[in-house]
């Protein structure tokens, strides 16, 4: 596991083959085939670049960009990754799929900075092999990760107030990726 600690106080813990290899591919095939998938709607008329999902505890609904995301109950092998991850860094609730089909499919800059959500997000990656980049809001510094199946990426501190990061699209021939970010959410009750 590599900890980087980032300009103003992020954090971000990255391992490439943090799930082995063969539990990756049993992984990903339940992801896909399990799970309830939707291309939900973006601004201005537009679909989302990506297929998405939401598990979580029961109750839980996540609020970003106008979507309301309810969460279905967890599966068992997103109970198995998040119990994982916990074992490393944080206590999760909820977790936001996406799936991207191919190099057009994308998530574009942004930061998860929610005033609900707390501030450690785990992130969990299957498939085929993507960059992860994120860049800094002021000095627009830069850094790139490749997401590859298995890899673990934790962002944690103050990272989303200061970052912002992306999945570029890419022009590559690629195939199907599916990564699972879980977080907390905080509840009032
Ligand atoms: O696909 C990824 O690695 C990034 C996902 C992400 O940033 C998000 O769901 O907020
Ligand atoms: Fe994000």
């Amino acid at each position: 596991m590599e900890t980087i600690e980032l300009a103003d106080g992020g954090t971000l813990m990255y391992e490439h083959a943090f799930i082995p290899p063969k539990l990756a591919d049993r992984y990903f095939v339940a992801l896909r085939d399990e799970c309830v998938w939707e291309q939900k709607p973006a601004l201005f008329g537009h679909m989302q670049p990506r297929l998405t999902a939401s598990y979580g505890e029961a109750g839980i609904v996540y609020r970003y960009s106008g979507l309301d995301n309810v969460a279905l109950p967890w599966t068992d092998t997103m109970h198995q990754i998040k119990e994982r991850l916990e074992a490393v860094q944080g206590k999760y609730n909820y977790c936001l799929l996406n799936r991207y089909r191919d190099g057009a499919d994308s998530m574009g800059w942004h930061a998860d900075d929610e005033p609900e959500m707390g501030n450690v997000i785990g992130s969990v990656s299957f498939g085929a092999t993507r960059t992860f980049r994120i860049r800094h809001n002021r000095s627009k510094e830069t850094m790139s990760f490749p997401a590859g199946h298995g890899t673990l990426i934790i962002m944690a501190g103050t990272m989303q107030q200061f970052w912002k990061h992306h999945i570029p699209k890419t022009a590559v021939k690629v195939g199907e990726r599916i990564n699972l970010t879980f977080r907390h959410i905080k509840t009032n009750h």
